[in-house]
Parts: structure tokens; sequence; C-alpha cells
């Protein structure tokens, strides 16, 4: 079945947490409507530019795109932005059900509110491993009173300026900066929000009936933050993670990391009198932003009810063992599909922050990524050798750099060269994570990779090591995921095939930090890639050739 939308993308006047500001809107919503498919359909997005000056792509988090890379949305690696006033049609095959969403991937037009849910549900014939009587959405993001075009100035300015912790968090596109659902719980004096339930920045609330089980859907479209999720009262068994089913665990709240999604679910077995907080708090860098909630409301109680107790609270936000627990819970259910034995390649890859000429920078084995002109995809595709640095990145970094340190030189190089993976090869990478330009600061950072599932083989403190290697890598039940969290000081390792044919991103999913050069760039198979459409392409020197051959 082909699902077909036509989507219109402008900038609106909007409140989502009860201060004016702009937003991307799709089809005048915010966030962008809810995409819903079954396993193996075809959407296809009409995707219209109304954007007065700023080209447009749109990135879907977590589909595969096999067989059309060029539908991923990545500017400069799979197309070309959209310029203003034209369409660009996005068609591609959802094969894998899951939570998924779909995202700006231009510029900082996620953190501008560029988002949506896109819900893979199974094909009519197959059953879900688990039972649930009803489900929802629950989309996160942060969000800034500082428009997106200043943000992205900022970080991109001499001296560097950070754009700071988010004014407010966000579930479906929905929060309270002036007001909060739980001012009597406060210790800061906050008047309680007194909404008729109309407005923009009004929550949603989640009705429930008692003793029922639901399935929550959660994905995080966060800019910058790490965040921890509890519903009140309520214990949660997580089942899916990033569209893969995992080996269901019962834990009473849990992180989510900026590009990650989980499907949870929660039995309403609370007393049936109460309503319940659900809430959502920043982890893993010192929260200067206010809880985000919202209420699961007990039918027929009234929704407005304001819960009897406190909204729950979070563990310290620089608590990482609490953290690291939570991820070394998450195995593959047991039949899925399991990593091959041994790697073809293993990439050692440390990402540390820079200097560039007086900007700050991150940067991977010390190059700092940049974005050339001519989509990727196509200047490999069509042998235009002169489009980017054909040098591959390096494969690791020096054995003698201490990770707990800041780098003793910060300079570093801008690069934009691929990493050329042999087609059906398996590869290893191992994310090691080090201090920043700052003494005694290392910060979390949620890899994504497009195209591709991988499996997160394990998780470590300081250097990866040859015994790390032999002894701690799971290979045995590892789970399958499209995006991982590395730790402060820690490493990573993850394994996946290169059978993918097409050029896709991996990189640091907190937007100011994929601006600042955190990614790499991998092509596989490219060869293979049949039927490019011509409109992904008419830009650089891609566009050049086509303008040529007409001409002759
Ligand atoms: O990229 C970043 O820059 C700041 C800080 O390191 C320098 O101001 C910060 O917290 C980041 O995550």
């Amino acid at each position: 079945k082909t699902r077909q939308f036509e989507w219109r993308v402008e900038y609106m006047h909007w409140s989502p947490d009860g201060v004016e500001g702009v937003v991307m809107a799709i089809n005048g919503k915010f966030p962008g409507p809810t995409i819903r498919a079954r396993t193996g359909d075809t959407i296809s997005v009409e995707l219209t530019n109304n954007l007065l000056t700023e080209g447009l792509v749109i990135h879907w988090h977590g589909i595969s795109q096999r067989g059309t890379p060029w539908a991923d949305g990545t500017a400069s690696i799979s197309q070309c932005p959209i310029n203003p006033g034209e369409t660009f049609v996005y068609r591609f095959i959802v094969d894998k059900a899951g939570t998924y969403f779909y995202h700006g991937h231009y510029g900082m037009q996620r953190s501008a509110g560029l988002y949506g849910s896109l819900i893979v549900e199974l094909a009519k014939n197959e059953k879900e491993p688990f039972h649930y009587d009803g489900e929802f959405n629950l989309l996160l993001s942060d969000w800034w009173h500082k428009s997106s075009q200043d943000q992205q100035i900022d970080i991109s300015s001499k001296p560097f300026r950070w754009i700071g912790e988010p004014q407010s968090l966000l579930m479906n596109g929905r929060g309270q900066f002036n007001c909060s659902l739980a001012a009597q719980f406060s210790k800061s004096p906050i008047p309680q929000c007194k909404l008729r339930g109309d407005e923009q920045y009004a929550p949603h609330i989640f009705h429930v009936h008692p003793n029922k089980t639901y399935r929550l859907r959660v994905a995080s479209s966060t800019a910058l933050s790490s965040l921890h999720l509890a519903v009140g009262g309520h214990k949660m068994v997580v089942v899916e993670a990033d569209g893969n089913y995992i080996q269901p665990f019962s834990v009473e709240n849990m992180d989510i990391y900026s590009g990650e999604s989980y499907s949870i679910l929660f039995t309403t077995d609370q007393d049936p009198s109460n309503n319940y907080w659900i809430s959502i708090s920043v982890r893993g860098r010192e929260p200067k932003t206010p809880q985000g909630l919202t209420i699961l409301n007990y039918i027929p109680n009234f929704a407005s009810k304001i819960p009897n107790f406190p909204p729950p609270l979070p563990p310290l936000w620089n608590d990482y063992n609490y953290s690291k627990s939570f991820s070394k819970k998450i195995f593959g259910l047991m039949g899925s599909p399991k990593p091959p034995t041994r790697h073809d390649r293993r990439l050692f890859l440390l990402n540390t922050q820079n200097r560039i000429e007086g900007y700050t920078r991150w940067a991977i084995n010390n190059i700092s990524l940049v974005f050339p002109t001519t989509p990727y995809l196509g200047s490999i595709k069509y042998g235009i050798n002169n489009a980017f640095d054909t040098k591959s990145p390096p494969n690791t970094f020096s054995k003698d750099y201490d990770i707990m340190k800041p780098p003793p030189n910060p300079n570093s190089t801008y690069g934009n060269g691929v990493y050329m993976l042999k087609f059906n090869t398996t590869i290893d990478i191992i994310l090691q994570n080090a201090n920043i330009l700052a003494e005694n600061v290392s910060e979390i950072h949620p890899w994504h990779f497009h195209g591709h599932s991988f499996w997160v083989l394990g998780y470590g403190d300081g250097n990866f090591t040859t015994e790390d290697a032999e002894t701690t890598l799971n290979l045995n039940n590892p789970p399958l995921r499209n995006t991982v969290v590395v730790f402060p000081y820690g490493w990573t390792a993850l394994r996946f095939s290169a059978d993918n044919p097409g050029v896709w991103a991996f990189h640091c999913h907190i937007e100011p930090h994929l601006h600042m050069g955190m990614g790499v760039v991998f092509a596989e198979g490219v060869h293979l890639v049949k039927n490019i459409p011509n409109e992904a392409l008419t830009c650089g020197l891609t566009g050049k050739m086509f303008a040529e051959n007409k001409h002759k």
C-alpha cells in the first residue's frame, strides 16, 4: 500500500511553552503530522518548501532506505537541499515495524521544531511478541527561546557562544515555562498553570482506563538534552529500542538520548481515584531546565485533577552509573539476528573538542566534518573526484592520546573525506570519548547511524583495550539499534554489516555538535545504486554535470 502525503513546510508563530516564538510547521502543525503505516508500505511525501529563504530536507530517522539512499534526507550526503518554492518527493518503503520519527537535517532545522512521529505497525498477518490494550505516542524535544538561526550563528562565531541549556522540555510539542502543573510541590515560587486545555502549550494528557496495559512509544528529537523519563507510580517494561525488539525488562524509570526511540508497556494498576505524573528531566548536563510534565488521567477522573503527590524525582544529573546500568540492561530479544562472529575492519573513532583558527569545533580523529556542496551520493556514483577530499579519514588515533586530559594541542583541521567500506563486509566501530577543552569535563554523545542498525557490543570506562576486544564484547545477544550513547570518558563498541548501497552519515545526534563537526561519512556499494532521481542532485558539480549534458 502506498501512503501519500502532501506537506508544506513554513515558519509560523507559536507558543510551545507559553512564550511566543517561531516554529517550523508542516501543514500548519507543530510538531508535524504523525505518519502511521504498516511494514512493507510505501511512503510518499511530496514536500514543498514554503520557507522564505532557506533550503530544506527531511530525514526519516531509523528507516533503512534500502534501494532508495537518495531519500534519506541528509543535505550534502543524499541530496541537495530543496530550494524555497520547490517540491521534492520522498518515496521509500518502511520495511521494519517500530517506533520512529522524522526531522529536518539541514542547518539547525530540527532545533527549529521540524519533527514528527513515524510509526510502522506490523503487517496485518503478524503479531507483536507482547500484549497491550492501547497505545500512545510521546515525542520528546527541548526548546530554546532564542531562534535556531541565532543559535546557529552563536556556535559558528568567534569567539564561540554556547547555546546553553534549553528553556523548556516539550512532550508532543508542549511544555510550560511561566507556570508549572506542579506548582504546589515546587520549592521555587512559580504560579500554578491555569489552563483551559486549548492553549498551544497545554499539556497533551494521556487518558487511560484502570487495569489495562498500554504501549507508550517514546522517541527523542531533542537538540541537546539527554532525558530521564518516569510514569509516576508505574513500573515500565521496555520491549522495543529503535525499531528492534529487545529482551523485555522492567524498570521504575529510564533514560532516553537524542535520536533514540523505545516502546514501553505499563499497566494501570494504581489507585484509580488518582491521576499520575509523566515526567521528563535533563540528565548528563547540569539541569537548568524545569522538568517537563504531563498527566496520566485515569478515566473517569477529571483530566485536570493534579496528582496528590509530587512529580517523580530524577536521579542526580551526573549519576552516570545510574544511566550506565539502564543501558546495560538492553539485550536483543531471543531469536533476533545475531552479529557476524568476526569483523573485517575495525575503526577507532576518538572524539575531541578542538579549536580551528579560533573557532570551537568537535573532531573525530582530529578531523572536523564540514559538508561539501555536491551530495556525496552523486559525486561518488558519477565519479566526480574533485567534490570532496578523496583521502580517507584516519582509521584510528594515537595510542598515546590521554583521554582523561584536555587535548594537549587543541588544533584540528576541517575535512570532508569519506570512509569507503567494502560492500558486504563487517565493520566494528569503537567510539572513544575524551575530555573536552575545559579540564575535568567529558560529555555524553548519542551517535546515530543512517541507513543501518548496528549491534551494540558493549560499553566501558576509560580507553578501549585489547583485553576489552577479547573479553568484554557481547556477541551473544547484543541489541540492534540505530543510535547509541557514548558515556563521558568511556567507549562504546558496535558492529554492522556494510550491506546497504549508499552514502550514510554517522554522527552525534546533538544538533549543535553535528554542526561543530562531530560526525563521519561512510559509503558502500554506491556502484549498485540505481535510478537516483536527478532532482536529488541538481546542485554543485552534479548540477553542473546535468546542465552540461543538456546543452550538448
Ligand atoms: O559543544 C559544547 O560546547 C559547550 C562547552 O563545552 C563550551 O562552551 C558545551 O557544553 C558543549 O556541549
